[in-house]
């Protein structure tokens, strides 16, 4: 495990952005896994900017998102899909053929679910898995549990993890209840696992997940078997370790 903390947010996402810009220059095609949430923005905005100066192209790159909330419309403001088009696909025109985001508004969920996982299998292994922590442990939308899901599933959304996203919505009562995510087992076999995270807020939930047990109650904890994983954060959320 590589762990880099940074004074300055700039210089994290600087250094976040370079990370997947660098694999997508030594490999075009590479197979991007991507998250959302507050943390990975900086890092887009970064991305935006060395595509906008003719550094790197996305042309052939493909890109899988680790979850989606289930029943917001795609065009809702703070569904993934909207999410996604607006900080870094539309920006790097990437056509909507080379990106995957599970569909939460799918008639059947299940058969989504499975459809997602065999969409992931025929793009082969992950190249680089972005990911953010929540402040329960929870990488993509796999909550803490007795046990863990290893693919594509329906997930019903902790009270703790609709609080904290709260804050992207009116109030809580607007933050859908479930979401489809990608499992702990396909994060984990993706070959490079790159986890960003700021903030004094998650400064223990940091240090559970890289320094305590490995346990489903923290299923970031998980991450420490990876065997590349990068870890960004800025000073606060590091001060623990
Ligand atoms: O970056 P934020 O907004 O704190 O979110 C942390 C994590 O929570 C999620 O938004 C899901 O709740 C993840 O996608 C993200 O990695």
């Amino acid at each position: 495990m590589h762990i880099l903390t940074f004074d300055s947010h700039q210089k994290l996402h600087e250094s976040g952005a370079g990370i997947i810009i660098g694999m997508v220059q030594t490999n075009p095609r590479a197979v991007l896994g991507l998250a959302t949430g507050g943390t990975p923005i900086g890092i887009y905005q970064e991305i935006v900017k060395s595509y906008q100066q003719g550094i790197v192209s996305f042309k052939d790159t493909t890109t899988f998102n680790l979850d989606e909330y289930v029943g917001l419309p795609e065009n809702h403001q703070e569904s993934y899909h909207n999410y996604m088009n607006t900080h870094l696909f539309d920006l790097i025109q990437l056509q909507r053929s080379q990106t995957h985001i599970p569909d939460g508004n799918a008639a059947d969920l299940e058969a989504e679910c499975q459809s997602y996982d065999k969409l992931l299998e025929q793009a082969g292994q992950i190249d680089l898995q972005l990911l953010g922590l929540g402040h329960n442990g929870h990488i993509g939308f796999n909550e803490p549990d007795h046990a863990l899901t290893g693919c594509t599933h329906i997930v019903e959304l902790r009270e703790e993890t609709r609080k904290a996203n709260a804050r992207y919505f009116d109030s809580i009562d607007e933050v859908p209840t479930h979401a489809l995510t990608m499992g702990v087992g396909t994060i984990l076999k993706a070959k490079m696992i790159l986890l960003i995270v700021k903030g004094g807020d998650k400064a223990e939930i940091v240090q559970r997940a890289l320094k305590g047990p490995i346990t489903t109650d923290c299923p970031a904890s998980l991450l420490q078997t990876h065997p590349h994983l990068v870890v960004l954060l800025d000073s606060e959320a590091g001060r623990l370790l």
